[in-house]
């Protein structure tokens, strides 16, 4: 079914993945998208090079923020890990599944600590990657050593993420609506391998327009590459915006 968003909510739906290798090209870059509603993805090249600084910067620029920095640890490192992103504040952050239930509930523990101590104002959503949309059947089967499809897999991570009590996953727009009918409409799908038609795959091994994630149940479409690298990213997230306003 095609389902013909507002740009308002169309904007809302929009994490843009801020891959840049420091403070001032982000920043820059996220000029580019103020105003627009979009949500802006904070990941593993930026933080580890700008740190909390930059989420706080981007904080006071009005941006909502995905911290991506996929914790994977055993359960008393992510807790306190879980418990220190909390107060930074920002709207969401995830975990990989892989780590288990345990480590999954600890990182719920984690934020629940902060918001008892009043360190943190509100709780952040927590969501776990399933499997990396970089990941093709051949890799998972192949060289991982796990058995069945991409699906199977990224159903049960999500699954055992569900009743760790986290919010939803990561996982490819191909995977939403078994992810959905498994775990309820409310869970959310937050979905990487975003790719306009015509668009580079790059590194993504399953990706969808981002015409098919809003019709298949994606409730936030995560757009790296496409945007930030485009020569006009505002520009380009325009002409995604436009792609997800009309019939
Ligand atoms: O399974 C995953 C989990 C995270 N990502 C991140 O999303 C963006 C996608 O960037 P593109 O340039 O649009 O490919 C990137 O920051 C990844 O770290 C993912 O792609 N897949």
């Amino acid at each position: 079914m095609t389902l013909t968003l507002t740009r308002e909510e169309a904007a809302g739906r929009i994490m843009v993945g801020l891959d840049k290798p420091d403070a001032q090209s982000a920043l820059q870059l996220a000029g580019r998208l103020e105003g627009t509603g979009c949500w802006v993805k904070v990941g593993m090249e930026l933080f580890y090079a700008a740190g909390h600084e930059i989420v706080q910067e981007l904080k006071n620029r009005g941006f909502k923020i995905f911290l991506d920095l996929k914790m994977h640890d055993i359960p008393n490192t992510v807790r306190g890990g879980a418990r220190s992103i909390a107060r930074m504040g920002v709207d969401m952050f995830n975990v990989h599944a892989a780590g288990g239930s345990a480590m999954m509930q600890a990182a719920m523990q984690g934020v629940g600590e902060a918001v008892a101590a009043g360190e943190a104002q509100a709780a952040p959503l927590v969501i776990a990657v399933t499997q990396l949309t970089s990941t093709s059947r051949e890799t998972l089967n192949g060289e991982i050593g796990i058995a069945g499809s991409v699906e199977e897999a990224v159903v049960r991570y999500a699954v055992l993420a569900k009743h760790a009590g986290l919010q939803g996953v990561v996982a490819s727009p191909l995977e939403v609506e078994a992810i959905k009918a498994a775990c309820g409409e409310g869970f959310l799908a937050v979905t990487p391998g975003i790719r306009p038609a015509g668009a580079a795959l790059g590194d993504q091994a399953r990706v969808t327009t981002p015409r098919e994630a809003v019709d298949g149940g994606s409730d936030y479409l995560v757009i790296g590459r496409p945007i930030v690298a485009a020569p006009d990213p505002a520009q380009a997230l325009e002409s995604i915006l436009k792609e997800l306003t009309e019939a």
